[in-house]
Formats: structure tokens, sequence, C-alpha cells
């Protein structure tokens, strides 16, 4: 990862691409509860949209909706230009949207390479199976070129030390940093991260910063981020949208939000 390459692909301001994403009017309701309330949002392409909000603001669920976790009761979600309101997580995950959670999602019992592995061989699985049992060259060569990558991300999440490490002995924060690892390693078009930094150190939160900074800069991704650590969005984001109750109650430029007194008095304070 270099940041000055990074910085040169897009530099800061730059308004991105086409809409990757189009939410028309998204509402959650569970029974009485209106979760999510008619929202609207473009996101373009290249670009880090932060989502801000209190405790129960809906951010969680809208991304469980994004992520085809949880069907929206009304509305229309768009991914690059198709209406994918009712697709399933596991066809979205297959068209490039990956998504991180709160609590971390690793498998224990595996290694931090074979973690991240898996995402991979999760997209190849049935894949020239044959080949394998065979060990033709160019299944080996494919295996050879995925464990390639995945030791690239390890390195990159800052995980090479603890690479043959099982994941269950690893501290909260590099569970979370291999959490990423895993979202990012097979280049997804569309990321969402829920609450990224949290049970991250300060060195870790700045290294999680850098890589989304620069695969963000290289257009490699387009971001939906939500997290409580202000100065976190505020620094990465372009965009920052603020939800209170399900509803927007504003979208911004960080400088913009952070003014913003509404947003002010009903989420950042003074
Ligand atoms: N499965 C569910 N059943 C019923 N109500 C739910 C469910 N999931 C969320 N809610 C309610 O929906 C509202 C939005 O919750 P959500 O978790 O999306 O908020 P959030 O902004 O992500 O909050 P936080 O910052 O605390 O994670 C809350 O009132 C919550 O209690």
């Amino acid at each position: 990862m270099n940041l000055a390459q990074a910085a040169q692909a897009r530099p800061p301001g730059d308004p991105g691409g086409e809409n990757v994403l189009r939410l028309a009017d998204v509402t959650v309701r569970f029974g009485g509860i209106t979760a999510v309330d008619a929202v609207t949002l473009d996101v373009p392409g290249g670009q880090v949209v932060g989502l801000i909000g209190p405790n129960g603001a809906g951010k969680t669920t809208l991304l469980d909706s994004v992520s085809g976790l949880r069907t929206p009761t009304e509305g229309r979600i768009v991914l690059d230009g198709a209406d994918v309101t009712a697709r399933t997580a596991s066809w979205l995950s297959r068209h490039g949207i990956r998504r991180t959670f709160q609590r971390h999602q690793a498998f224990g019992w595996l290694t931090v390479r074979q973690n991240v592995l898996v995402p991979l061989e999760w997209r190849t699985r049935g894949r020239g199976l044959l080949g394998d049992l065979l060990g033709l060259p160019h299944r080996r060569r494919e295996t050879e070129a995925l464990l390639q990558r995945v030791d690239e991300v390890v390195e990159l999440c800052g995980l090479s030390d603890v690479r043959d490490v099982s994941a269950a002995t690893l501290p909260i924060g590099r569970l979370r940093l291999l959490e990423f690892a895993r979202a990012i390693v097979d280049s997804p078009r569309l990321l969402l991260l829920d609450e990224p930094t949290s049970g991250l150190g300060q060195r870790e939160t700045e290294l999680l910063r850098e890589v989304l900074l620069g695969l963000v800069r290289r257009h490699e991704l387009t971001v939906i981020l939500v997290e409580h650590d202000v100065d976190f969005v505020m620094g990465l984001a372009d965009r920052v949208v603020c939800l209170v109750q399900g509803a927007v109650l504003a979208d911004g430029t960080p400088a913009e939000i952070r003014r913003n007194p509404e947003v002010i008095a009903a989420y950042l304070g003074n």
C-alpha cells in the first residue's frame, strides 16, 4: 500500500464515479417500530459515505437491508442500476457487497491465513475440483495466486506476525482487523462497515484508516461506514449522513455536518 500513489489516483474532494448504490424511500418496520424511515441515499463509486447517529437511529438496520439480511418493508435498493431489493445476502455477496459486523465473525479454530482464505475459497467453490484432485498445473497456479492474495491482505492489515496463529487466541483489536481483511480480500465493489474501530487501539485505528483510504483513493472500493468515532468518520468520509429515529436528519460534507445545529443538538453535542 502506497498512500502517495493512492492520493494521486483520486484527489480528496473528487466527487467519485457514477452511483454504485441508490436507496429510494427505504423503510424497515419491526411491528410498530419504524427502524428506517423512508431513507433516500445515493452512493457514488469510489466514495466513503459515513453514517452517524445516536443509538437506535437505524444505522445497522440500514446496513442489514443493503446487505440482504433484511428485506425492506417499503422502498427500493438499486445496485449498479439493477433493482436488488429482494435479493438474498448470498446473492449480493457474490455480486460484490461485503460487510463487517459489530461482533466479529472469524472462525476461532482456523488460523488468520485460513480465515482470510475462506471468502476466496467460497467464491471459487466447486470450480476445478477435479483439477485440484489431479493436481493439475493450472489449478496449482490458481491456488498459489489465491494464497498470494491472502498474504498480501494479511500484510496490508498488519497481521503478518500472527498469520499462522489460530483466531481464537487473538485480542479483540486483531480480530477486528482480521474481520476487515476477510471483507476486502476478494475486492468487493461495495463495503459496508459496522463500527470497524470498536475494540481497536490507536495504532490499529490509524492502520485501518490508511488501508481504507488507499483502497478508496485507487477506486478499488466504495464504502458505507457506520461509526461512533466521529473524528474517524469525519477524517475519512467524502459525505456524512446523520440518521435520527430512522430518518435522514442531514446529509453533507464532513464540515457541513460538523456545524449543522440540528446534528449538534441530536448527536454531536458541543
Ligand atoms: N430485530 C429487531 N426486532 C425489533 N426491533 C429491532 C430489531 N433490530 C433493531 N430493532 C430496533 O430498530 C431500531 C434501530 O436499531 P439499529 O440497531 O438499526 O440502530 P443503530 O443506529 O444501529 O444503533 P446502535 O448505534 O446502537 O448500533 C431500534 O429501535 C431497535 O431497537
